[in-house]
């Protein structure tokens, strides 16, 4: 479990809502929530709010990020540009929990036209609830962060 319980938020215009959604849910717990928008719904383009986010999460500023755009694929893509970042796209609990416990996911992307309000808060929790194993799965991942040396 992170012990940074500084979590940052960002998405594209086709997951404003969601997006705030998922900051009261995690507000209402004892996450300290740093929302980097944007906040309107304006046309936007997601690599940038992609890797404004992964780069909070790769410097240590925050423990974990949430992004969103509308399939969750694209914003996850431009995140995982950025060293050190590991993102998955959850579209249900079991995966969000299991890109914690096997691939010490420090992102997760979900995408706003795909899941409910309702999911997507129960993918989160099961994210945030989940702990990395470590052990043969740690082997695993020094091998992906290999990759990028
Ligand atoms: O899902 C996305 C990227 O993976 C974007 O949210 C989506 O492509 C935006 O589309 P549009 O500009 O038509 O709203």
């Amino acid at each position: 479990m992170t012990t940074n319980k500084r979590i940052v938020l960002s998405s594209d215009h086709a997951a404003i809502a969601l997006r705030q959604a998922i900051a009261a849910h995690l507000a209402a717990q004892d996450w300290e929530v740093v929302d980097i928008g944007p906040v309107t719904a304006e046309s936007t383009h997601y690599p940038k709010h992609g890797e404004a986010a992964a780069r909070r999460v790769a410097s240590g500023d925050c423990g974990l990020g949430i992004i969103l755009c509308g399939t969750g694929q694209g914003i996850m893509m431009a995140a995982n540009k950025v060293k050190g970042i590991r993102c998955g796209v959850c579209s249900d609990s079991f995966s969000a929990r299991m890109i914690r416990q096997h691939n010490d996911a420090n992102m997760l992307s979900l995408g706003a036209r795909v899941v409910g309000e309702g999911l997507a808060l129960d993918i989160v929790d099961a994210f945030l609830n989940a702990e990395f194993e470590g052990g043969r799965h740690a082997t695993r991942v020094d091998m992906i962060t290999e990759i990028e040396a």
